[in-house]
């Protein structure tokens, strides 16, 4: 049996070379000749020595033509596309995401079809591209094969996009990783390769082997039980015992204070699972009042998670960042809204975050791998050594961390390198500070300096990166430093530059840390390149509810019934925007108004009430149910001889409407949709004419993702704004709503 982890030791592609050679000397007669083209006979070994691994149609599809050509881009797209009608002809969706255990799988022609079209897409400068082709990959489960295909279209189009890069690929990195070496358990008994030469494969590696790897491996999935029993610990331990929780059907209640038997509570946060890829947790709570009794500040969760056959939900573990996050927002929002302050409340809602953050840091780092840290020792190429490692450890902000859970797990699956003296590295720490001071942390450098020599670039992300979110969540949250909603991607932008994948300078982050952790305000005037969207400070909600005069009980009425009495989401516009999207109407006197999701129509009436004589206001609502509530309200107002409400969706019908006719276009659709609606909006806006964006700050509740790998709809927003801002078609401006908005008004060939 061919040893694999020689093949994925320090010069592995040298033997992996020597291999090729071997291999291809010793079976001339099959007429097949092996080349390492992109690096694919690192899977020949691995098949090599596990023949029931992969059927011989995978293992012929990793080897070049006979004459040496490969099969060029256009075969690859047939090939997706065969792969795909393969796939859909058989009705059935990909099982092999979500921890569903290896099955006699039968179609892998087709997963070989897509494998072939992904060996040519590039790896090391678009990983952002590689993601999405995995994250199709691991989705499959509930995504239509059709998405994969979409994906690895997709994934061609933005590997052309040089700005394809991005953390996302480290937590790609590190689940393969894992994956790896729980592959290899299963098969060997043992983990023959160490998570960090997994991670450096990965990262060296194509897409499309890491496809092919994924057809035998699974990504850790969670137990939505667990996850949640974890989390009511968690909150109870923050909130001083006083969070009771119960899961109830469709929904979990976490109720904090209040009365000791519990008929008095304080505030409370619902959890409501988000089955399907497509869901947004703001249009969750539309499905219900508070469930949490009258007058209780309540806040609501989603939790993005896919149901068993048996009735189990189970969420993907890199969904779960995105939830902690915003759940630790919901928390922290809840204890300091409670009208009774409780007793721990206000002290610890503020590290309620960090607290629910530990506990993905700690899953993802245990169950994940994340592709393990390697301390670079002195004087080698990566880093200068132990003490700036230190010094990064001891920062205060660092502390929060919860090391000592992660060093066992570290300890378990690293201390097998018996010929490193451990006792050594522990005395060089301890020596240099006898005060003991950060004791954990520097049990955990004691620990986490394994022998690893730093010759693996990236090898270090993992715990590096983990570290570098909690501690920018921490810095945010003691107003120590303000960071944009992608905390790690721009930090790594700045120590790394444009160079994700090189090892980190430890002696950059150190400096960058201590900046951070120093400054406590940042200079008004300075200009903070790569963090656009910094603020330390809430909307200021009750001061503007109390400067505006009450809403006009019509429209509150309208309000209760459509939330209340018809179960639609509250997600419409705040009282302050509406008035907004009222003046500008007033000021603008335009002729024709497209609005892009009209929901129950508390925008669209704002937007007509400032029109003119003449003027026109087309709402797209695609909701059947919603549109035809939208109808009765404009009518309830007076208003249906200039609005009108089609259910049709809003990019087809903006793709046949006449260019150059619209004075404004209100975006707020989906949220995912917003590069469509504002390619598909953008030729109808006569010059002069503006777009005008909802959500644009992707503060509201679009903050509380912080760019996780599974932040779409924040990115999708991002994009569309930092695009219109730095267009040089456009004019554009925020303006502070509660969900902030972005007017951008289109420039005339003339403007200068
Ligand atoms: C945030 S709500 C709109 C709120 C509304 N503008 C307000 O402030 O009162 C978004 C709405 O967009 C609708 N929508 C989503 N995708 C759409 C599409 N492609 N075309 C038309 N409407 C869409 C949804 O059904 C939802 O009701």
């Amino acid at each position: 049996m061919t040893n694999v982890a020689a093949m994925t030791e320090p010069g592995y592609k040298r033997g992996l070379r020597n291999w090729v050679e071997e291999r291809n000397s010793r079976l001339p007669a099959s007429g097949e000749t092996l080349v390492d083209h992109n690096n694919t006979a690192y899977l020949m070994a691995f098949l090599e020595a596990n023949d029931d691994l992969f059927d011989h149609a995978f293992r012929a599809s990793l080897h070049g033509q006979a004459d040496g050509s490969q099969r060029g881009p256009a075969d690859s797209r047939v090939a997706v596309e065969e792969a795909a009608r393969a796939l859909r002809e058989e009705e059935r969706h990909c099982t092999f995401g979500g921890g569903v255990p290896p099955a006699e799988d039968d179609r892998l022609p087709a997963f070989v079809a897509v494998e072939r079209s992904l060996a040519h897409a590039p790896t090391r400068s678009h990983r952002k591209a590689v993601r999405t082709a995995w994250d199709a990959a691991l989705d499959v489960e509930s995504l239509a094969v059709q998405d994969l295909a979409l994906a690895v279209r997709n994934l061609r189009a933005e590997a052309s996009d040089p700005s394809c890069r991005g953390i996302a690929a480290d937590n790609f990195v590190g689940t393969f990783s894992a994956s790896v070496v729980n592959a290899m358990s299963r098969i060997f008994g043992t983990a023959p390769l160490s998570l960090v030469s997994c991670a450096e494969l990965a990262m060296e590696e194509t897409p499309a082997k890491m496809l092919a790897l994924a057809l035998q491996t699974r990504e850790p999935m969670l137990d939505v039980d667990r996850v949640l029993e974890e989390i009511r610990r968690r909150l109870e331990a923050v909130t001083g015992s006083t969070a009771r929780a119960s899961f109830a059907g469709d929904r979990w209640e976490v109720l904090f204070g209040g009365s000791a038997d519990g008929k008095v509570p304080s505030s409370g946060v619902v959890i409501w699972p988000l089955l399907g890829p497509n869901s947004d947790s703001r249009e969750a709570t539309g499905r219900a009042t508070s469930a949490t009794g009258p007058g209780v500040p309540t806040a609501h969760v989603g939790l993005r998670c896919s149901s068993r056959p048996d009735g189990r939900l189970v969420m993907h573990l890199r969904d779960l960042k995105a939830t902690l996050h915003e759940l630790g927002h919901a928390v922290h929002h809840a204890l300091t809204a409670s009208r009774e302050p409780l007793r721990h409340g206000l002290e610890s809602a503020g590290e309620t975050e960090i607290d629910l953050l530990s506990l993905w840091l700690e899953w993802t780092v245990f169950d994940a791998g994340w592709g393990g840290c390697v301390i670079p020792a002195a004087g080698e190429p990566s880093g200068k050594g132990l003490a700036e490692w230190q010094g990064i450890l001891q920062l205060e902000a660092l502390k929060e961390l919860p090391l000592r859970a992660l060093v066992m797990e570290l300890d378990r699956k690293w201390l097998m390198h018996p010929e490193f003296d451990y006792q050594d590295v522990w005395r060089q720490v301890t020596d240099s500070d006898p005060a003991g001071h950060a004791s954990t942390y520097l049990e955990a450098l004691h620990r986490l300096t394994w022998p690893i020599p730093a010759t693996r670039p990236g090898a270090e992300y993992g715990l590096f990166w983990a570290m570098s979110e909690v501690a920018g969540t921490w810095m945010q949250r003691h107003g120590l430093a303000s960071h944009d909603q992608t905390p790690p991607a721009a930090w790594f932008e700045r120590i790394l530059g444009k160079e994700p994948h090189h090892a980190p300078d430890p002696t950059a982050l150190i400096t960058f840390l201590e900046q951070a952790a120093g400054a406590t305000k940042q200079d008004p005037l300075t200009a903070d390149e790569g963090n656009p969207m910094s603020s330390t400070r809430e909307y200021p909600s009750d001061y503007i509810s109390a400067m505006l005069p009450a809403r006009d009980p019509e429209l509150t009425s309208m309000l209760r019934q459509a939330i209340v009495d018809e179960q639609l989401p509250p997600i419409q516009v705040d009282d302050n925007a509406a008035k907004l999207l009222e003046c500008l109407t007033l000021l603008a006197r335009p002729q024709l108004v497209i609005e892009i999701g009209a929901l129950f129509g508390y925008s669209t009436i704002h937007l007509a009430r400032g029109l003119g004589k003449g003027g026109q206001l087309i709402s797209f609502e695609i909701d059947p149910k919603s549109a035809e509530i939208a109808r009765e309200n404009v009518s309830r107002f007076g208003l249906d001889d200039r609005v009108r409400i089609s259910t049709e969706d809003a990019v087809s019908a903006l793709s046949r409407m006449a260019p150059e006719s619209a004075d404004l276009i209100f975006i707020d659709g989906a949220k995912t949709e917003y590069v469509e609606y504002v390619k598909a909006a953008f030729p109808l806006l006569r010059a002069g004419g503006a777009l005008l964006i909802d959500d644009a700050f992707a503060g509201g509740t679009y903050a509380v993702h912080e760019g996780g790998e599974d932040d779409r709809l924040g990115e999708s927003i991002r994009q569309v704004v930092r695009a219109l801002a730095r267009s040089q078609r456009v004019t554009a401006s925020f303006l502070g709503t509660e969900h902030g908005m972005l007017l951008a008004v289109k420039r005339g060939n003339d403007d200068e």
